[in-house]
């Protein structure tokens, strides 16, 4: 198999973990025989220093034409004072809109070596494994915006707008996802007070009979992040809001022990998928060699499985992670105070256990 990946290193620690990331592709080609091509671009900080803009239009073009792209992370102090849309951040929100990912997929997956580097106690988090789908292309990261001079100083306004459409296309998703899993869904919102909630609720009881192999849970979101550290392992498909669940993944992230080890992709229609680390670009860490590579691992293995139809590769992927693991390798921030490898060493460490 051919195929092209755009990667989009960004900022911080981003080009310090997909550097890795794409010694990984590489290693696979060799054991599988397939031929990745690598399409280097610029999004985030990067691309405001050299171009002026978060997300250049040669950038784009190179996405929508590609098979799949890789992203590190953006953003970072050296942008922090820009206008909202000039910010690096804008930029990864006009390339998940522009590629039509609506549905960012986040496998939370306790890896059983690891189980006593979590933040909650080894018998709770024992067995976890679920899927937070988070809207992503809409909801409040979305809608209008305003700042605007008022009365009593300034007034500002974020404005949390959905379509039906959005929100049928996102549950049907979660649905199929459920049936094809253990079976239960468990929508996250705030229908005790927002409207949109209320309308995301209406709408999932009217597909839910569509579904009657799946049970279908209705959890308020304040409960929902209450309910992920008392008892994780309840959960088996979350669906919801884009920043509900941009908040309650990295809440997950503890129940695995690092956030360097939480994956996502994030698909559409048809077209390329986007397949990044859950976490940031990490700038208390940049540089130094202590950056997790995991979580960007294995988000190839999620491009390998959803994107290129490669199930025996990505398994082959998460195989050679958990061995690592099992093996006693970590990097720093699952090491709890321990040895543990470089960026670089974990590279290398897993390459060897895929070959
Ligand atoms: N998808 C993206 O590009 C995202 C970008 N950001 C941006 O990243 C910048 C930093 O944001 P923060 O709030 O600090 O979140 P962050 O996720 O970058 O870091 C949070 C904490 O987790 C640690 N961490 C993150 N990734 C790690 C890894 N792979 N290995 C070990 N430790 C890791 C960091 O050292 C830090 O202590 C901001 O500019 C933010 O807007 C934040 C989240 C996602
Ligand atoms: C630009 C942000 C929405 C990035 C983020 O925190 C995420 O996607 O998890
Ligand atoms: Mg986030």
């Amino acid at each position: 198999m051919e195929k092209t990946i755009v990667v989009l290193p960004g900022d911080g620690i981003g080009p310090e973990v997909t550097r890795e990331a794409v010694r990984l592709l590489e290693t696979v080609g060799e054991r599988f025989g397939h031929t990745f091509h690598f399409a280097y671009a610029k999004l985030g900080g990067v691309a405001i220093d050299e171009t002026g803009t978060p997300l250049p239009e040669e950038t784009l073009k190179a996405c929508l034409e590609s098979d799949a792209v890789l992203l590190g992370a953006v953003g970072g102090p050296k942008w922090d004072r820009l206008p909202g849309p000039q910010r690096p951040e804008a930029g990864l929100l006009a390339l998940r809109k522009a590629l039509g990912v609506f549905a960012n997929l986040r496998p939370i997956t306790v890896y059983p070596p690891l189980a006593s580097a979590s933040t909650l106690k080894p018998e709770v988090v024992d067995g976890v494994d679920f899927v937070i789908v988070r809207e992503l292309t809409g909801g409040l990261y979305f809608g209008p915006k305003e700042r605007r001079k008022g009365d009593h100083g300034i007034e500002v306004s974020d404005t949390l707008v959905y379509s039906e459409q959005e929100i049928e296309r996102i549950l049907r998703l979660a649905f199929e996802l459920a049936r094809q899993r253990r079976g239960h869904l468990t929508s996250v919102d705030k229908a005790n007070v927002l409207e949109s909630s209320r309308v995301w609720r209406e709408i999932a009881e009217r597909l839910a009979p569509e579904y009657p192999d799946v049970q279908l849970t209705h959890l308020l979101v304040d409960n929902a992040a209450m309910q992920l550290v008392k008892n994780p392992r309840q959960f088996d498909v979350i669906v919801t809001e884009n920043m509900f669940g941009d908040i309650l993944s990295d809440e997950a992230a503890m129940i695995t022990g690092s956030i360097g080890l939480l994956p996502s992709a994030s698909l559409g229609s048809g077209g390329p998928g986007l397949y990044e680390p859950i976490h940031g670009s990490a700038p208390d860490i940049a540089g130094k060699g202590l950056a997790n590579p995991l979580a960007t691992f294995a988000s190839v293995a999620m491009m390998l499985d959803y994107g290129f139809g490669l199930g025996a590769e990505a398994e082959a992927v998460r195989q050679a992670i958990a061995r690592t693991l099992a093996e006693g390798w970590r990097t720093a921030d699952i090491a709890a105070g321990g040895p543990a490898l470089s960026t670089e060493q974990m590279g290398e460490t897993v390459r060897n256990a895929l070959r």
